[in-house]
């Protein structure tokens, strides 16, 4: 999977714990650096280290075997990079929201040529990273090559950021700071950032918390107990681990549109590594095969939209799916007494429904198909890396649709 990691594997293999091998000595020595930087600000690190990952960036592996349970960061708020409130009291940005507060911050830090926080960002992902692998970055013409199912909330991050850009543009201006510059930190906040509540304080704050920033996404179940009270965040081990095993922590819950459109990257989707948090949207699909008068029912009762395809393990529609297509197939009497027991009234629906959904998902897999295709040509480079990103999400939803078809047609 082409993401911005790839890119930065190339400059080096594992850089903590030290190995002799492929081993550059800056770039090991940046994460030494670091480490020590940040352990003298009270971070507590237990058997773990940064380490370069091949397609992921770097990742914390486990240095020594650890039991369930075990603490192995521990980040005090005093480590933490927070919203510098002089500062946007004395710009008018305390309105701003959360997001915006903490990359203006960031920007207004990192931009000053003394920052002591300078090796910290050594560590981060670059400009070009960025720029390739995140959507936000790429051209229109760039962003048509996705599916339409990462489009919706690729929208709804341009928009956050308009708002945000729209509320610091004036400060960034008179500070010399272009929009590239914001932009590049507002990401920083986006793909590294955490809620804390100040111990007087209300929540709603984002702060940065070093170290526990190199920790991978993993999908539910696999992934290591991330807590926070007053005193900071802490990481605790989910199960034993054997030294070198990568830790993961969860970024949410989120289909891999959105682990796409946030963090530039998405999880395998295969039986034998399924995500199972992923979802194929398929509202652009079906809503065009539901009359309108279906439609207005739908939306009275709440169930008008977010149907979606529930890739392997699951293999299915989802419920809101097969009370849309229900909606269509049934008396009124027969689909209002599904919705409330979530089985039909009388003889079981489910084939009717497949029946009525396999020739709408059939041509959808043909379009991703011709939509691989057609990024097949994108070539090398930056524009390649970016379609072969766009690429193996089409092949994902291909095969998801796949395994639903055959299915049917197996049943
Ligand atoms: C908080 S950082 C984690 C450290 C990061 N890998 C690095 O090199 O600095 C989040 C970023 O890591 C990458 N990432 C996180 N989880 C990943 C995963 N499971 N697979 C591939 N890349 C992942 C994405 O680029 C994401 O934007």
């Amino acid at each position: 999977m082409p993401s911005r990691a790839t890119k930065r594997t190339k400059l080096d293999s594992p850089a903590v714990p030290a190995t002799k091998t492929s081993t550059s000595a800056e770039v090991e020595g940046k994460h030494r650096i670091f480490t020590h930087w940040s352990q003298a600000r009270g971070v507590q690190i237990n058997g773990v280290a940064p380490s370069q990952l091949p397609g992921r960036g770097l990742g914390l592996l486990t240095t020594r075997s650890i039991k369930a349970g075990e603490r192995m960061l521990f980040i005090p708020e005093k480590a933490m990079f927070k919203p510098n409130t002089k500062f946007l009291k004395q710009h008018r940005l305390d309105r701003a929201s959360p997001h915006a507060q903490l990359a203006i911050s960031a920007t207004a830090v990192y931009r000053a040529p003394d920052t002591s926080l300078a090796c910290w960002e050594a560590t981060w992902p670059t400009r070009e990273d960025f720029w390739a692998s995140l959507p936000l970055c790429w051209t229109d013409a760039e962003r048509t090559d996705l599916p339409p199912s990462v489009l919706h909330p690729l929208e709804r991050q341009l928009d956050d950021y308009r708002k945000d850009w729209a509320a610091v543009r004036d400060v960034c201006e008179a500070e010399g700071w272009d929009e590239e510059e914001f932009r590049y930190y507002w990401m920083i906040v986006n793909s590294r950032s955490f809620h804390w509540k100040p111990p007087r304080g209300r929540a709603g704050v984002m702060v940065m918390c070093p170290f526990i920033d190199y920790i991978n996404h993993g999908p539910t179940g696999t992934t290591c107990r991330v807590t926070t009270d007053q005193r900071g965040y802490e990481v605790h081990a989910d199960r034993d681990y054997a030294p070198g095993e990568e830790i993961l922590a969860t970024y949410g819950a989120h289909s891999n549109d959105t682990l796409l459109v946030h963090y530039g990257f998405l999880l395998p989707t295969n039986h034998s590594n399924p995500n199972p948090d992923d979802s194929i949207p398929l509202d652009n699909i079906l809503l065009p095969h539901l009359p309108n008068a279906t439609q207005s029912k739908l939306r009275d009762l709440g169930y008008l939209g977010a149907y979606a395809l529930l890739p392997a393990p699951v293999n299915d529609i989802c419920f809101k799916t097969s009370v849309a297509v229900r909606a269509e197939l049934l008396s009124c009497n027969e689909w209002e007494y599904f919705m409330t027991n979530g089985e039909d009234l009388g003889s079981d629906q489910s084939g009717a429904v497949r029946e009525f959904l396999l020739p709408v998902l059939r041509e959808y897999w043909e379009e991703c198909g011709v939509r691989m295709r057609e990024l097949e040509a994108a070539g090398d480079g930056e524009r390649g890396m970016k379609a072969a990103l766009a690429r193996s999400r089409w092949l994902q939803v291909r095969e998801a649709l796949e395994a639903y078809i055959e299915g049917g047609e197996r049943g």
